[in-house]
Formats: structure tokens, sequence, C-alpha cells
């Protein structure tokens, strides 16, 4: 050996450092060999939104669950960050520019693309040829008059709408009376994702129609009250979060003049422009009542239509019919109002991680190959996690996703008990079509609820308990006015 440095009289000093740096080193390759064994879920989210989010909590909740959580950098090779067993991400405005002939994101995308399709075993919420689905109004529009839901039973539709590619005011008309579009009418960007598909107008006759700048989409105003109704799938649970939205304008051609409005200044939990005005007219009993079952039945058709699991679904009902209206589906969306939304995201990356986790038991990279090589897919009956969270511990977790500094740790001793289900998840992106059996807390008064504080806006949700209760539908209350319960 050596000559060691520093070598004391005793020696003793030098085996201890020496019994120190062994045990230093034996500790670090613990780490090493459970860090290998522990799931690595890969993410990829703009720095906007990933601080909007407080994704940093969620690598938190993930680590105290034994995930690890990485973020991809799409400018490096992914094969140096990988393996991944899941990958969480929101690519749209990539993909919008790869689409719109930008080389550069048409060169991340394909390499991201190649990355999966070399790697079956990597699970993608979600797919980019579904989430690429959504990147257009008309054909999220197409997909929804599609659903049986809505071809066969009529239970809900989207409002009659057309593609306008023409500037000429009667061709405009001509396309409008052959789709059933009416006056007013909201007119909205081709383009469904990314900051500028947010600018809208509202037209009220054909005097209007020389203001807007096709190509766009025309669809038929239906007045409801100023209530909107987003729902936010993730995985197998969905949670319905009621906001403000446009007040209710007279039916009919008139020649009030053209509205231009942002979509986030109308429809977020804070918006209080002068076009949220709601109609006081009715009571809460009066006013027309979200389908639980329809909801359910909903978002079940466009998990399976869409094989996506992270999605929002926005949701109007006409205040004379009560028809339920879908106008618009948003990949990844902002899940502003589900307090719980990192467990739930957590809850469904490890139902994913089990379904797909080989018979022993140790999570590795290769997946169980059939004879063929194929990849022996999901039995029924796989089991996914139901949530038996009590709402203070997910009321910890919105702290935690509120607070910078919260740890998640509330949460690492969920028990998360198992059940089965007799479903069958998609191929790649992992979701199911079954319902959740999400407990739902009579949060008392007309909704069933957790009463989620969230920082402002509390409407009760019209839905009743025992309906919600049934379908396992979360429901939760933004604040009215002010504070939620809780202060914040
Ligand atoms: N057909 C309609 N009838 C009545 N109001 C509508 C209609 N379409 C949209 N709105 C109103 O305009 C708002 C924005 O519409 P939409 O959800 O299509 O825009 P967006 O920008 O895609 O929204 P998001 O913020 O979810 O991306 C809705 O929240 C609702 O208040
Ligand atoms: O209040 P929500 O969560 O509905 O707001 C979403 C919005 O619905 C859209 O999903 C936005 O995505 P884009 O359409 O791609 O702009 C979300 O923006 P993001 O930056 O969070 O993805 C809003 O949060």
């Amino acid at each position: 050996m050596g000559k060691m440095q520093g070598l004391a009289p005793s020696g003793v000093a030098v085996s201890t450092a020496l019994d120190h740096q062994q045990q230093l080193q034996q500790q670090q390759l613990q780490q090493q060999q459970q860090q290998l064994q522990q799931p690595v879920v890969g993410y990829w989210l703009s720095d906007k939104k990933r601080k909007k989010l407080n994704f940093h909590v969620f690598a938190e909740l993930c680590r105290s669950h034994g995930i690890q959580l990485v973020k991809i950098d799409l400018q490096r090779d992914l094969e140096q960050q990988g393996p991944f067993q899941v990958i969480l991400h929101k690519l749209t405005d990539l993909l919008l520019e790869a689409d719109q002939g930008n080389a550069t994101s048409t060169n991340l995308v394909q390499r991201f693309q190649s990355y999966v399709d070399s790697h079956p075993e990597t699970m993608l919420l979600d797919p980019l040829h579904a989430v690429r689905k959504l990147l257009d109004r008309c054909r999220s529009y197409d997909l929804i008059q599609e659903l049986e839901i809505c071809r066969l039973e009529r239970a809900i539709s989207t409002p009659a709408f057309v593609r306008l590619n023409t500037s000429d005011p009667e061709e405009m008309l001509e396309l409008m009376r052959e789709r059933h579009v009416t006056f007013p009418f909201v007119c909205k960007n081709i383009v469904a994702h990314g900051s500028a598909s947010h600018e809208m107008a509202i037209v009220f006759g054909e005097a209007g129609l020389r203001d807007i700048r096709p190509p766009c989409v025309a669809q038929s105003f239906i007045n409801h009250d100023g209530v909107l109704h987003k729902v936010f799938v993730i995985g197998d649970t969905f949670h319905v979060v009621e906001r403000p939205s446009l007040k209710n304008f007279p039916a009919g051609k008139s020649d009030q003049k053209t509205i231009f409005f942002n979509s986030h200044d109308v429809s977020k939990a804070e918006s209080a422009s002068h076009l949220n005005a709601r109609d006081e007219s009715q009571t809460a009993e009066q006013r027309q009542q979200l389908s639980p079952q329809v909801v359910r039945r909903l978002v079940e058709g466009l998990r399976e239509t869409l094989e996506m699991s992270l999605f929002g679904i926005d949701i109007i009902v006409d205040r004379e019919s009560g028809h339920h209206a879908v106008i618009d589906i948003n990949a990844f969306p902002g899940y502003d109002g589900v307090a719980d939304f990192f467990p739930a995201l957590l809850m469904h990356v490890q139902g994913l991680l089990q379904a797909h986790k080989p018979s022993d038991g140790v999570l590795t990279n290769q997946r169980l190959q059939t004879p063929n090589g194929q990849l022996e897919p999901p039995t029924t009956g796989e089991l996914i996690q139901h949530h038996q969270a009590q709402p203070q511990q997910l009321q910890q977790a919105a702290a935690c996703r509120d607070q910078d500094s919260a740890s998640a740790a509330g949460l690492s001793a969920l028990q998360l008990p198992r059940l089965s289900l007799p479903s069958r998840p998609h191929g790649r992106c992992g979701c199911t079509a079954s319902r959740s059996s999400w407990p739902v807390e009579n949060g008392g008064g007309s909704g069933a609820s957790h009463l989620v504080p969230t920082k402002r806006r509390v409407h009760s949700v019209s839905v009743s308990p025992a309906a919600a209760a049934d379908i396992g539908m979360v429901c939760h209350r933004v604040s009215l006015v002010g504070k939620g319960s809780n202060g914040r």
C-alpha cells in the first residue's frame, strides 16, 4: 500500500478515515443500485408550465415513492438520458412548430419519436399521434361528433361549427347555412393550442363577418348562464371544476358590434370581466345541471377514441334545453382547481408501472417478451391502485402543490391498496376505458366533493352527492369570492 498522506502516529485516524471512505463508497454503490432498480419517469414540459405546476413538488412526491423523475433535454441524445419506463410530456408547441415547417422542431420531434419507437417498453403520456388529433379544432369537434354518446344517444354534442377558409361574406353565410351555424357565433383559431389560439371573437350579424380573419372556425354560441365545466382527466380518474364563462347573449342576428376577447380572460378561476356576468335570475336548483352520467360516458368514449390519459374537456350546458355541449378538448391542461392532481398523476404512473412490471417483481428496463418477441400486453384484471387518501391528505398534496418547500411526506404514508378492474389498458398510453371508483366525500351543499380550497371563487357544484358518488366523479368546488376555507 502506498505511503498514506497525513499518517497519524496512532494510525487510528487514518484507518477511521479509510473506514469512513469505504462506508461512503458502499453507500454510494447501494444508492446507485437502488436507483438502478427504481423506475425512471422522464418528462418534458415548457419552463412556463413546469413553474406554473410547481412540478418540483411532483418530483419530490415521486422520489418519496421510489420513482426517479428526470427532466428530458430534447437537445441531447435520449439514449444517454434514459432508459425511461414512462415519459410525461406536453410537446404541443413543438408539434405545432414542426407541422408548420420549422426544421429544428421537426428534427427534435423526429428524434423524440424515434426514441419512443425503439423503446416499446416506454409508456408515453400521451402518444404524439393522439396529441396531434387535438391540435386542430375542427378535427377535435369531428371526433366528438363521431362518439357513440353523440351520434346515437345525442346526449351530448359539440355546437354546430364550420371551417371558414374564405373572407367573402356571402360565401361565409353559405357555409354557415350548410352547417346550421347561427348568429351569434364564436370565431376561433383553427389551431387549438398555444398562446395564439386563445384570441377569439363573438360575431352577432353579417356586418361582423368583415371583422374576422379566416382561416378560422365559426361555432354557434350557446347560452349557458356563464358557467363552464372543466373536466380534467388523469388516467382512470376525472375531476370536474366549475369556472366562470361567457354570459348569455340574445339569440339570433343583431347589429351588435363584434366582441373580441381572450379565452384566458373569461374562463379562468379568477376571471371577472364584463363578459362574465352570471345570470343570477335563477337559483342553483333552477339552473341546468351537469349530468354525471353523461360526463362519465363522454370521458370513457374520449379515452377510447383519443388513447390518451391526460386531457381536459370543456363542457357548457344549454340553459334552455339542458343539452351538454363540448366546446374544447385540451392535451395536458393546467389542472388548475384539481388540488390532488399530483397524487392522482402519481397513482396513474404507479398503475402503469405496476401493470407493466415483470413477474419477478423487479422493475427493469426489459419488458416481458412473448416467444415472438412481442410485448406481453397487460392482462385483464390488471391492478390499478385505488386512492384511499383522506381529504386532509389530499389537502396536504394541494398545499404541497402550492408551496415551494412543502414536503410530500404526508403522502408517503398513503397506503394504496389494490383493486382489480375489468379493464385493459391501452397499448402504449396505458389508459383504460374503465371508470374510476374514486371516493367522493360528501362536501355538503348541493355538490358532493372534497371542498378544495383554492385561491378564489367557489361555485357549489350542481351535482347530487349520490350521482357523483355513483360514477366516482370527483367534484371540486372553487371559491366564489375571496379565499378558500384555508384562507389561501
Ligand atoms: N360555442 C360556444 N358557446 C358559448 N360560449 C363559448 C362557445 N365556445 C367557447 N365559448 C366561451 O369561450 C371560452 C373559450 O372557448 P374555448 O374553450 O374554445 O377556448 P380555448 O382557448 O381553447 O380555451 P382553453 O383555455 O381551454 O384552451 C369558453 O370558456 C366559453 O366561455
Ligand atoms: O385552466 P385550464 O387548465 O383549462 O387552462 C389550460 C388551457 O385549457 C389549455 O390547455 C392551455 O394549453 P394550450 O391550449 O396549449 O395553451 C393550458 O396552458 P398550459 O401552458 O398550462 O399548457 C392552460 O393551462
